[in-house]
């Protein structure tokens, strides 16, 4: 039976998490579309998901101070409720300390009878004791102390360490386990940048144009932008103004013939047909038919007739009809979304460095297989939405080393606006601390003529 109280059903949806490694974005949309949960407490829910997900690290760094029993002995229900009570105490300044242990407590005795005080007595003493926190030392070890002051597990606080060095890596832990900015993308075969800033306005919802992206719009409210009649009339998607700049690396023109190998949910493949002006082909391909239904929906939403979605797992070599046949192919590879970390947090608890290596060897075999689609002189993107190397640059490498009908094209040279946003090595590599957008990656390769 559906629950009316908000942090019920931030706990219900935490525990799942937990136990069956579900999605928050896909738990959370079902919790708000049955509607039980109504008005304020609908926000409420959302940031108590989020913001226990993003903070963690922290959460169990704090209990494991003032807490009698063993961090990793505590069980999973109570340990819940004490990161969901200790994030209202130590992040959200808007709920009073009674009610964050009140209500929790009352939560306690429904949910793990036999600990309403056991969790009063760690989250009165963390509230008493809250100017007293320790962290690990900095000097000592600073992956343990981001780990503990920004909830990034260890080994993704050294791979950011050893790649951007202390201070920026402790900033990019900073920005990851904030909320991530709300970006949209004006669909420009219904109306530009400038006309969609208006109708947002008359819809009350305050926009200003993105700094890189020219289509891109940042919204400074919260607002639920799914029941606006701009949306629901496809004037815009939702899209980070990294993932939109991707589509742009691309460079896709009318009439071009243009293959996505990993499509769904459609937000680049739709943008692509956008900057076509909705002429020609984009051939929209995904392994996971639940997801290229998605991808069929976005389309249908955002009039981007061109795009047709098929079924297909690029893992495998692609039929030879498809071969020599696209002048711009997108390889928007599954990843670790290291790079995301802030819009999917649950990822982090979840990850390791073996998923890693498994990603690159499905990566590297993917890039292959999809480049046998590209027509002479055609063009070829990989991109990710992770920080790592090895999903990256060395997947790149490894293919110009296999494949020397391919050159690597700077990106500061084909495109001078971005290449703040590029690495000296020439690849488009934005980053949350510094450009606002996601942590991603793009590489532009060209098939010559002749080879
Ligand atoms: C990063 S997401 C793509 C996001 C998409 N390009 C967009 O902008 O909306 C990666 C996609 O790769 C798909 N995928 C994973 N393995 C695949 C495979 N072997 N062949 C084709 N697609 C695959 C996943 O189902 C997932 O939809």
């Amino acid at each position: 039976m559906a629950t009316v109280n908000p942090r019920h059903a931030a706990f219900l949806i935490l525990n799942r998490i937990a136990k069956e490694r579900s999605y928050a974005d896909i738990l959370l949309d079902q919790e708000l579309s049955h509607g039980a949960i109504k008005g304020l407490d609908r926000g409420l829910l959302t940031e108590l998901v989020y913001g226990v997900l993003r903070r963690q690290g922290t959460l169990d760094h704090v209990i494991s101070l003032f807490s009698s029993v063993k961090i990793d002995r505590i069980e999973r229900s109570v340990l819940i409720l004490l990161r969901l009570g200790l994030y209202q105490l130590l992040f959200l300044d808007r709920v009073p300390v009674s009610a964050a242990v009140n209500e929790t407590v009352k939560l306690a005795k429904i949910l793990a009878p036999k600990a309403p005080g056991f969790v009063n007595a760690v989250l009165r003493e963390a509230d008493r004791k809250r100017d007293a926190i320790t962290w690990p030392d900095k000097a000592k070890n600073q992956a343990e102390w981001m780990a503990a002051r920004h909830s990034v597990p260890q080994w993704i606080a050294k791979a950011w360490l050893g790649q951007l060095g202390p201070e920026e890596a402790e900033l990019l832990a900073e920005a990851m386990s904030e909320a991530p900015p709300l970006t949209i993308r004006a669909n420009t075969l219904k109306n530009s940048r400038e006309q969609l800033i208006e109708t947002l306005a008359a819809e009350e919802v305050p926009a200003r144009p993105c700094r890189f992206s020219p289509l891109g719009i940042q919204i400074s409210s919260r607002t639920p932008l799914t029941v606006l009649n701009s949306y629901q009339q496809g004037l815009f998607t939702i899209q980070d103004e990294a993932s939109q700049l991707a589509a742009l690396i691309l460079d896709p023109a009318p009439g071009d013939r243009v293959l996505d190998v990993c499509a769904a949910p459609g937000g680049k493949a739709t943008g692509i047909a956008e900057l076509m002006g909705n002429t020609g082909e984009v051939v929209a391909c995904d392994s996971n038919p639940r997801r290229l239904a998605q991808v069929q929906q976005l389309a249908k939403r955002l009039g981007t007739g061109i795009v047709g979605a098929a079924l297909m797992d690029a893992e495998k070599p692609l039929a030879s009809s498809l071969a020599n046949s696209f002048s711009k192919v997108l390889v928007d590879a599954p990843c670790s979304g290291l790079g995301v970390l802030r819009r999917n947090p649950e990822g982090k608890w979840w990850k390791s460095p073996d998923d890693i290596e498994a990603l690159a060897q499905r990566q590297r075999l993917i890039l292959a297989n999809a480049s046998s689609a590209v027509a002479p002189g055609g063009v070829l993107v990989y991109a990710t939405c992770s920080t790592t190397i090895r999903e990256n640059e060395c997947i790149v490498d490894d293919f110009l080393s296999r494949h020397n009908n391919f050159v690597l094209e700077d990106i500061r040279v084909f495109r001078p606006q971005y290449a703040i946003l590029c690495s000296n090595q020439g690849y488009f590599r934005p980053w949350p601390h510094q450009h606002g957008m996601d942590g991603f990656f793009a590489a532009r390769l060209r098939r010559q003529e002749k080879l």
